[in-house]
């Protein structure tokens, strides 16, 4: 093999081709990278050009490719088309020929059978064609979880209501001679290097990697690990290793939080996504529950009742405290109980859903920027009830939230801009909505102007103008609940009135200006000390700050999943105690400008199972120290916002944080019915509360 040498003082053998390598490159960091690659079976030619790439792509910074063993490199070749896998590409376009690298591309292709719109499995025959599997390729696969029987000339898959029908072709003699596995699972794979070994493998195993949520070891061939799951558990998506690299000391199962954050990061660079919510996993568990849904189309009815899962993230139940630290079955009263699953969103005891449990030095487990500790001063070493950390809104299921760039107008850009548009002698178009005048200071913080009149808002309503809406969603909604759970239909009352709410319009990925602008301070997420300490009081858990804060600093934005009015119907109307105090907050800021809007396009927020450190905010009447400000960040339709929190007032090291929910306390027909208040405001509204003194009018918030 030729060798080369780097240009001055080296003439040092090396076995990798001759290249240009640029002076940057050290030869010694290059040959261990190349030699460790070598180590786990792949060869120089393959590390050296992905290396170069990498090399390039992270400005020449050895750190970052060494780091955890070469990693970064590890991933990217596997990520990276094998050049040899290439090259055969290449001479098969040439030469027309139908290698078995071309039939591998083809069941990827069509795994998926137009024409029967049937799940399908490869053709054991071309399987038993592929070359033998590469060292330390994965292979993702997808599981269809159930008893396959045999029923005259077809393999069915049964489960519950849900046939999948096996076409005959794919089944021959050989393979059920051959492969006693196949009689176990039905394995539908569908990425380069599924070869017949890996498949037989999957097959003996395929029983194990059903059950199993996390990685299931095996006889010698393959190491399944499970990654996603439809919503109706049915279908699941697996990982295999091939044997060599899961039995290589060096190799370990990465951490699938991890790898999801880094594929979100690929998936943003690679292809550029816009969208903010973008996540791969959720990525991944569409695809799951696509497959399931195409391949059950034409195959008799769907299933009803079946247990969805909201989605089921095993991969997230990762013990990171001990067992005996985490909380009791009760459940807080934000939290149903463990046993509680939603059932076509509705609550079943029936099954047990998979949550995460707590890193006690950070809950948010590194979704955040500053890490958010929980803190216990009582020393009953109780911790939260787990639900899962998610930094950004999350659409449950049919809410539709229009990110189009063609929806944002110049006049909701500023597109010419660049840098930071604070800086600039004019405010630019952003600052349209606050009146002509960006919301915040070049200090990060709200203007007192501005937050002075969204303080007299919520204070004072009755100086503000109301709007009333011909039909409310909100009394809807509170109809809904009650004639479901008295039995009587009752008639939507009158709307009590909403506030025409301010909004804070950021600047965003369609402006000029860098990320580091002035005018995006939500969309940056916390960066204030916080904790989730136990409040001494009955309230629970509640949300501190662990440093002093000035007036108007953003605090954390409420963050759950993103449900429409029909989905929270369903969701209040569960009977169970726990479930009836939840607090959703209403995206209600809009409901204004339609006449009528319907219950499927009215959202709210609801961080039950999903949601971020604003779920342990603790109500106060009146008197609050932080306010919730509608905030425009990727769309101009307010049907969609952020709800931003920022303090009225300075806040002391370690003071509560407080937010006035808007409860009202006469209101019996509330959806939720209200707790009796703990807040300890002289102004406290609740009539049951001990210190109450005077009550003051409901606000919608
Ligand atoms: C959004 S959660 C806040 C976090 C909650 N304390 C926890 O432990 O998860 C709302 C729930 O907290 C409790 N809570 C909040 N503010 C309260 C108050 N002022 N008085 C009594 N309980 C309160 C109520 O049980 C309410 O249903």
């Amino acid at each position: 093999m030729p060798c080369f040498s780097l240009s001055d003082n080296s003439d040092k053998p090396l076995f990798l081709p001759r290249r240009m390598v640029p002076s940057k490159v050290s030869l010694e960091r290059f040959e261990a990278a190349v030699t460790s690659m070598h180590a786990i079976g792949i060869q120089s030619e393959t590390v050296t050009p992905v290396l170069e790439n990498l090399l390039k792509l992270y400005d020449y910074n050895w750190e970052y490719i060494e780091a955890d063993n070469f990693r970064v490199l590890t991933d990217a070749i596997f990520d990276d088309p094998d050049p040899k896998e290439e090259h055969k590409t290449q001479a098969n376009k040439r030469t027309n020929l139908d290698s078995n690298h071309y039939k591998k591309k083809l069941r990827i292709k069509h795994h998926y059978d137009s024409r029967t719109s049937k799940m399908n499995v490869h053709n054991r025959r071309e399987l038993a064609e592929a070359p033998v599997q590469e060292v330390g390729k994965l292979c993702p696969q997808i599981v269809c979880e159930g008893k396959i029987t045999r029923s005259k000339s077809r393999l069915l898959i049964k489960e519950q209501n849900m046939e999948i029908k096996v076409p005959e072709d794919t089944q021959t003699d050989e393979d059920s001679s051959h492969h006693g596995g196949y009689k176990d699972a039905l394995t539908i794979s569908g990425l380069p290097h599924a070869d017949k070994e890996a498949f037989v493998a999957h097959g003996r195993n395929m029983s194990d990697a059903c059950c199993s949520p996390a990685i299931t070891s095996n006889k010698g061939f393959s190491t399944n690990f499970d990654v996603a799951s439809s919503k109706s558990g049915t279908g699941k998506l697996s990982f295999t290793y091939n044997s060599s690299l899961a039995h290589h000391p060096d190799f370990q199962v990465p951490d699938m939080e991890l790898v999801c954050k880094e594929m979100d990061a690929r998936c943003l660079r690679k292809f550029k996504i816009l969208e903010p919510n973008f996540s791969f996993m959720k990525l991944l568990e569409d695809t799951c529950q696509c497959i399931v849904d195409m391949g059950c189309e034409s195959s008799g009815p769907r299933e009803r009742g079946i247990v969805q899962i909201v989605p089921a993230i095993d991969y997230l139940s990762k013990p990171s405290v001990p067992r005996e630290l985490q909380s009791n079955q009760a459940g807080s009263p934000c939290m149903p109980p463990n046993n509680h699953m939603i059932l076509g969103g509705i609550h079943s005891s029936s099954a047990v859903p998979k949550v995460p449990h707590h890193d006690v030095n950070d809950i948010t487990k590194g979704e955040e920027r500053l890490s958010i500790p929980i803190v216990n001063e009582t020393g009953n070493g109780i911790l939260p009830p787990p639900f899962h950390y998610i930094p950004r809104n999350i659409a449950f299921q049919n809410a539709y939230i229009d990110l189009s760039l063609a929806r944002i107008g110049d006049e909701s850009c500023c597109s010419d801009c660049y840098g930071d548009c604070l800086a600039q002698p004019l405010p630019c178009a952003c600052a349209t909505e606050t009146g002509g005048e960006f919301a915040y200071t070049r200090d990060g913080l709200l203007k007192e102007g501005f937050l002075d009149f969204c303080v007299s808002m919520i204070q004072e309503p009755d100086k503000h103008h109301l709007y009333r809406c011909k039909d409310c969603p909100y009394e809807r909604l509170k109809t809904e609940t009650n004639s479901n759970s008295s039995n009587t239909k009752v008639n939507p009352g009158p709307c009590k009135g909403h506030l025409i709410r301010k909004f804070i319009k950021e600047c965003w990925s369609k402006c000029g200006c860098t990320k580091n602008c002035g005018n995006r301070v939500v969309q940056r997420g916390i960066t204030q000390h916080l904790q989730v300490f136990l409040t001494s009081g009955d309230k629970g858990w509640g949300l501190r700050a662990a440093e002093e804060l000035p007036r108007g600093a953003f605090i954390c934005e409420s963050v759950g999943e993103i449900l429409t009015n029909t989905e929270l119907y369903e969701r209040t109307n569960q009977k169970t105690t726990e479930s009836r105090h939840k607090y959703p907050v209403l995206l209600d800021a809009d409901w204004v400008t339609e006449s009528v809007l319907e219950d499927d396009h009215a959202l709210c927020l609801d961080a039950t199972f999903y949601g971020n450190v604003a779920r342990f905010i603790n109500h106060r009447c009146f008197d609050a120290n932080i306010i919730g400000i509608p905030v425009e960040i990727e769309t101009p339709d307010h049907h969609y916002y952020h709800l931003a929190f920022f303090t009225t007032r300075k806040i002391e090291p370690f003071e509560e944080l407080t937010w006035d929910y808007g409860i009202d306390f006469y209101d019996v027909n509330h959806p939720i019915k209200a707790f009796q208040c703990q807040c300890g405001s002289e102004h406290c509204r609740d009539p049951s509360s001990i210190s109450r003194s005077k009550s003051r009018a409901p606000v919608l918030l």
